[in-house]
């Protein structure tokens, strides 16, 4: 039996899969303003990073920041089209619902600015002084 026959389906769905997900984050890219700014943000950090050299471990924390950031707001945004699908009239928990998601991104924001801070102000204050 060609095994390769067998395994065609199961590859095409998963590039389907990979495709789609590639359309979501276009489609929030687009759409949603806070991705756009996620993304000015990223370049920026990136910047900063090969200007001051900075060292693997701390690539790898900017890497997660970077990486978190953009998967939550791309599940905030998510929420928010599910909520507006089911109502677009005012319902105490479709604002539970928006609000709680929002909360998950703004916590991560919160932690990214100081792993930001961390990495960086060292960096800032040793050009300057
Ligand atoms: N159907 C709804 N029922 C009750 N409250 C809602 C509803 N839709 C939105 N809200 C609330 O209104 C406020 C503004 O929400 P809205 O979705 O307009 O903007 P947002 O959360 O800033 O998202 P974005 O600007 O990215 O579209 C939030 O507190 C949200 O929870």
């Amino acid at each position: 039996m060609n095994m390769d026959s067998l395994d065609r389906p199961k590859r095409k769905k998963f590039w389907h899969t990979f495709t789609y997900a590639i359309e979501g984050i276009v489609t929030a890219l687009k759409h949603e303003r806070n991705m756009r700014f996620h993304a000015i943000s990223a370049v920026i950090v990136i910047a900063f990073g090969l200007f001051f050299s900075i060292t693997k471990i701390e690539w790898l924390f900017i890497l997660v920041s970077i990486g978190g950031m953009f998967s939550l707001e791309l599940l905030n945004t998510a929420i928010e089209r599910v909520v507006d699908l089911v109502t677009n009239e005012y319902k105490p928990l479709a604002k539970q619902a928006k609000d709680i998601a929002a909360g998950a991104v703004f916590i991560f924001a919160i932690i990214t600015l100081v792993i930001g801070i961390v990495i960086f102000l060292p960096y800032v204050l040793e050009l300057f002084l």
